[in-house]
């Protein structure tokens, strides 16, 4: 078994550069597929889920290569099955990207159903409205589903609610498609505008993205380009948050400082100093906390993925604060967790009561999703003794090398490998996951 076991650490202090978002990554590589000829992605990180994509693309007869400076280049010309691998499509959660990208062009595509971080049940029937509304037929099987369309119509498409994954996947069903497609109700999260951005960039014509109403040109083709995906807006907003936790002094470089506006808003709001700079934000988590009320939303809301490290941080704040979850009422899978560091949490009907002020002490803990992840390596810098993480394999999901970036800003924590603690102690860990 492999674990990452965390130390208490001291102050956080230094520079971290942001790695390309893992969000946006998932739909750009998926959309690099529909282009015929070749397309460059630049700063898509080296993460589990890149490596899933791959194999998927490579069993469909796509190249996808990353070269030694990192850039990937994708030549969706090559493809010859829209059978996709069913293990790998249920590997990760944005696979369903690939109906999007494949659609038009092979006229039918079969796949596993979404994996990836199942903390709450996800459904996809968005996805199934867009789908059917520009003519699409799906069927569902025992373990994957299969999408048939001999044309894509555009099509006028009311999202029952806010979903940056059925928003994007239609973006790119409505990018081949035949006449105009409007999407009302549309994510304005910046994943969507960057998949709209490089539609645009490879010849399409998409309006509006980042709005609520999103207009769409079909057009007959697209082809190669070089594009840059955007920063990771989650991991920043962690580190920021891991400063706080800290009391250190931690800058995310190569960022977008837009893009974290609701975050930025509430860490000031706790009490944290934060300097906004061009492509930089600098947190000073000196001062002392306070107790705070969070509801999270679709952007520009408070991120639901940034409700995890958000929730470590206010372990430190004294006082009571309140954290309602309002796109998965019920993500609170770290939570048993924590509290097997001590922390002071009830969980009810949604909203996590959050008591801070108590001194956290390591355990034997297991994260369940990347953000879960994320929130027990900051508490294990905080807390007494050392901290051992298991579920490494949904951290790496989020983060090429998240030891190496929290390591540069001094935090200690290492891989282990091998027997991990007392057999009954790790399935005792599953508890409330
Ligand atoms: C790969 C990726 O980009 N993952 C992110 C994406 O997930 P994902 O794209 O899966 O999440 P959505 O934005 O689609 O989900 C938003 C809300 O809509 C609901 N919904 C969604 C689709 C659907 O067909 N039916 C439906 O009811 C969901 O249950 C949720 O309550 O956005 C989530 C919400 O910001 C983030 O937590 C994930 O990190
Ligand atoms: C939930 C997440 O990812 P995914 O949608 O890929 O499972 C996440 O990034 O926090």
């Amino acid at each position: 078994m492999k674990w990452i076991e965390v130390a208490n650490s001291g102050p956080l202090k230094g520079s971290v550069r942001i790695p390309g978002s893992k969000n946006s990554s998932l739909a750009l590589l998926a959309a690099a597929c529909m282009a015929d000829g070749e397309v460059r992605l630049k700063g898509i990180p080296n993460i589990l889920d890149f490596r899933f994509i791959q194999e998927i693309a490579a069993g469909a007869g796509i190249s996808m290569k990353r070269e030694i400076n990192g850039d990937v280049i994708i030549n969706g010309g090559t493809i010859t099955s829209a059978d996709l691998n069913r293990e790998r499509t249920s590997s990760y959660r944005a696979s369903y990207y690939f109906i999007g990208a494949l659609l038009s062009k092979m006229g039918r595509v079969s796949i596993g159903y979404p994996g990836g971080d199942n903390f709450v049940s996800r459904p996809i029937d968005q996805h199934v409205k867009a789908l059917k509304a520009m003519g699409a037929e799906v069927s569902f099987m025992e373990d994957h589903y299969k999408v048939e369309a001999s044309k894509l119509t555009g099509a006028d498409i009311y999202f029952d609610m806010i979903t940056s994954g059925a928003t994007i996947n239609a973006i790119l069903l409505a990018a081949l498609a035949e006449g105009t497609t409007v999407l009302r109700n549309a994510a304005k999260d910046p994943e969507v505008v960057d998949t709209a951005n490089f539609i645009n960039r490879m010849g399409g014509k998409v309006f509006g993205a980042g709005t609520d109403t999103i207009r769409i040109e079909g057009v007959k083709r697209l082809s190669g380009c070089e594009y840059n995906v955007i920063p990771d807006r989650l991991i920043a907003g962690a580190f920021l948050m891991a400063a706080g936790m800290t009391k250190g002094t931690v800058t995310v470089e190569d960022t977008i400082p837009e893009h974290l506006g609701s975050c930025i808003s509430k860490l000031r709001e706790i009490g944290m100093n934060i300097e906004v700079g061009e492509n930089s934000i600098t947190a000073y988590g000196e001062s002392s906390l306070r107790a705070t009320r969070v509801r999270t939303g679709m952007y520009p809301s408070f991120a639901t993925d940034l409700q995890q490290p958000l929730t470590s941080l206010l372990l430190l704040s004294p006082g009571r604060s309140i954290i309602t979850e309002r796109v998965y009422p019920e993500r609170f899978n770290h939570v048993p967790q924590l509290k097997r560091m001590g922390a002071r949490i009830e969980v009810r009907r949604g909203s996590a009561f959050i008591q801070g002020g108590s001194q956290l002490k390591g355990n034997f803990v297991h994260a369940s999703d990347v953000r879960a992840g994320t929130c027990l390596i900051m508490a294990g810098l905080v807390a007494e003794g050392t901290t051992r993480i298991t579920g490494v394999e949904h951290i790496e999901r989020g983060y090429e090398n998240v030891i190496g970036l929290f390591r540069d800003l001094g935090a200690e924590l290492t891989y282990r490998e091998g027997e991990y603690g007392q057999t009954e102690q790790a399935s005792d860990l599953m508890v409330g996951v």
